[in-house]
């Protein structure tokens, strides 16, 4: 549905985008992650036509962005990372103006999506709070029913409730079979709706990671406090590889093969454990960091 092939940008100041490749595949939900100016919103504009590439290319079903970009833009709804509202319009009056803009004129989908997300659309923008305004362009994005939708920062501003019920209408549409390219700051989005995502950094691909794969990848960390200062030692050296929190605690990582870990504790005298699950973001975290990425 989407695709992305060595799109290239280089700004004068030398910042932009290198390379940038990836795929989007049908009713596949994509985060894009990364720092404040990695080059998520550039990669975006790419997306909507907004941009022409130095190099390479990318294509909304097979459309051209650049050379096809009404057509291309026609199949997908797209919510900037900051709207621009027009001044003494109320949402009301903005929704209508999109609306004519998208050809829609069935209002049911858009009066279930204000309820929804609990707002007053007769409320004039300037009065609006930042999150009440990115609810009037969640529904302007979601209104048309769009088979693509793409995203930057959708939920910057919303209250974590509010949070809560924009992942619950990204899983809906999901089910409808609607594909999904989203930018955002938050793991805990990115881990409760994304199959796949990538990260941004410099302008570069970092990683593109199985959401569900790593899933997989999640370790425990095991803290294990014993009674005996030498059981400790003995423990430190074995082939569990602990590490030493203090004289009677050590904390050890386990990925899934938990035997050796109960044969090793069964000769000691063990006081107490408690289990961590490794965060999704610290994992993430790691690939982030790894120098040679
Ligand atoms: N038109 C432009 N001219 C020059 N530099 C630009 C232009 N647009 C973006 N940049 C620079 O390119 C880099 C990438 O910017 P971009 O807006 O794509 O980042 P981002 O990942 O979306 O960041 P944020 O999370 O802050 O929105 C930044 O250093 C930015 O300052």
């Amino acid at each position: 549905m989407i695709q992305i092939e060595n799109l290239t940008q280089q700004f004068s100041n030398g910042k932009g985008i290198s390379d940038v490749s990836f795929n989007v595949e049908k009713g596949e939900v994509f985060g894009f992650l990364g720092p404040n100016g990695s080059g998520k919103s550039t990669t975006i504009r790419h997306l909507m036509g907004y941009m022409k590439p130095q190099k390479g290319y990318a294509t909304i079903k097979g459309l051209d962005t650049w050379e096809k970009q009404a057509e291309a833009r026609s199949h997908v709804g797209y919510l900037p990372g900051e709207i621009a509202f027009l001044d003494g319009m109320t949402g009301h009056d903005f929704l209508n103006m999109i609306a004519g803009m998208q050809g829609v004129h069935n209002k049911q989908r858009r009066t279930e999506l204000i309820d929804k997300l609990q707002f007053n659309p007769k409320t004039p923008i300037r009065k609006m709070s930042k999150g009440m305004k990115q609810k009037v362009g969640i529904v302007a994005t979601f209104m048309h029913d769009p088979d693509i939708y793409i995203l930057d920062e959708p939920t910057s501003g919303l209250d974590p409730l509010m949070q809560k019920l924009f992942i619950s209408l990204v899983l809906e549409e999901k089910e409808r079979g609607k594909t999904f390219l989203m930018s955002s700051h938050s793991f805990a989005e990115i881990e409760r709706t994304c199959d796949r995502a990538a990260i941004i950094r410099d302008g570069k691909i970092a990683a593109t990671r199985n959401i569900h794969e790593l899933q997989t990848m999640q370790r425990k960390a095991f803290n294990v406090t014993l009674t005996e200062k030498k059981d400790v030692e003995a423990i430190l050296e074995s082939e569990l590889k602990p590490e030493k929190i203090d004289d009677f605690t050590v904390s050890i990582k386990l990925q899934g093969n938990y035997d050796a870990f109960i044969d090793t504790l069964s000769g000691y005298h063990v006081k107490n454990i408690s289990a961590d699950d490794q965060s999704l973001e610290q994992i993430f975290m790691d690939y982030y960091n790894r120098e040679e990425l």
